[in-house]
């Protein structure tokens, strides 16, 4: 037999027992798919290491050769890892925030303004509710502009506790009243699951802040409220775990969900946050909620605000987040990042003129 014969005839049987592997990794890979099914009734963590190392032990001791005991080992722990992401992809598929599970934008609708449904939308407010006069006053300029949704913290997360903590309900009954003398609605974060029904009865949207992203039982709570979600990314939480708290308010039956992205702590110092653009047009594609960008506590500076408003928009974002103060240098909190009226009037000019949020002609034919 020539040399190419016998490769030819060697290498035929390689196809052979290509195919036979072929087959037996994707028997394989259906039997992990069920597998993973019973653990997601369960309840039970897919990845299981003692199963795997007593797979592996097994897989040894009977191991033929010529492949080495660590070749054997290296070869079936890729074989489980693919196993295992094949059960947690399967498991991604089945959340109700997944664009997988609902193909079709969810669209929010806050009074007349409809979010997630192409337009973009403008939530803008103090960063505190200081005073009556601060809100209101803030409320007239966003009426002037055409925005319809006021925000304003009321219970303030605070790093230190000896910063200022918000006014609690009285600030909550402010932005009630400057909602209703300018026809707006109001949004404003909840930190505590019994101030649920509270909240209910002063604001629109409830807002869950960046460091209560991962605070289950506030979600849970969220999720029983009959009002939509305000979702702000934590600050140190991946785009997975993000969505997965989005699941925790939508599984308990709330759909009307948004999205914020409001940076991530990374080691650059020039801004507050990192903005991470990457997650605006993931979560579009993972998900089927809006997403919105904070362009304020993003970046914590107001230079850049313009750029970063129109990046956001252009990854696809819904909507942007900002802070407008009357006066931002005697503002109780976030002094150094809010924007004063007029800024924020030259901000709005200068989205319409770049043609990403609706002229005032168009607001005036929609309404
Ligand atoms: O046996 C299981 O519990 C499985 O989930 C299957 C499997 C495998 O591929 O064999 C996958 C992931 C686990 O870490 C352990 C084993």
């Amino acid at each position: 037999m020539s040399m190419s014969e016998e490769l030819k005839q060697l290498r035929a049987q390689v196809d052979e027992i290509n195919v036979e592997l072929l087959n037996l990794l994707s028997r394989r890979a259906e039997l992990t798919k069920q597998i993973g099914d019973v653990k997601t009734a369960q309840g039970v963590n897919k990845f299981d290491p003692v199963r795997e190392r007593d797979m592996l032990d097994t897989i040894v001791s009977s191991n033929p050769g010529p492949f080495d005991n660590d070749t054997m080992r290296h070869l079936f722990k890729q074989i489980f890892k693919a196993s295992l992401d094949l059960q947690q992809q399967d498991h991604q598929k089945a959340l109700l925030v997944s664009r997988k599970r609902q193909p079709e934008n969810t669209h929010v609708c806050i009074g007349d303004t409809l979010i997630g449904a192409g337009e973009k939308t403008i939530v803008a407010g103090p960063c505190s509710v200081e005073t009556e006069e601060q809100v209101m006053t803030v409320a007239r300029s966003l009426k002037e502009q055409g925005v319809t949704l006021l925000r304003g913290g009321a219970f303030k997360p605070r790093t230190s506790p000896y910063d200022f903590q918000g006014l609690g309900e009285t600030g909550l009954a402010i932005l009630r009243r400057a909602a209703d003398k300018y026809g707006l609605k109001v949004i404003s974060e909840i930190v505590n699951p019994a101030d649920m029904e509270l909240a209910a009865r002063y604001v629109d949207v409830v807002q869950v802040g960046a460091r209560n992203m991962q605070n289950f039982e506030l979600l849970k709570a969220a999720g029983d409220v009959q009002l939509p979600v305000f979702l702000k990314r934590g600050m140190s939480a991946t785009v997975e775990e993000f969505l997965f708290a989005a699941e925790y308010i939508v599984s308990k039956g709330n759909s009307q969900v948004m999205l914020c992205e409001r940076g991530i702590r990374t080691y650059e110092k020039w801004t507050r946050n990192t903005l991470d653009i990457s997650a605006v047009p993931l979560l579009k594609q993972e998900s089927h909620l809006p997403v919105f960008v904070d362009i304020t506590h993003s970046i914590g500076r107001r230079d850049i605000q313009i750029p970063i408003a129109k990046a956001a928009l252009a990854a696809g974002a819904d909507g942007l987040m900002l802070e407008v103060h009357p006066d931002p240098a005697v503002a109780l909190s976030d002094a150094n990042q809010q924007i004063d009226i007029p800024q924020f009037e030259s901000f709005m000019d200068h989205m319409r003129s770049a043609g990403l949020i609706a002229t005032r002609e168009e607001e005036l034919v929609r309404n």
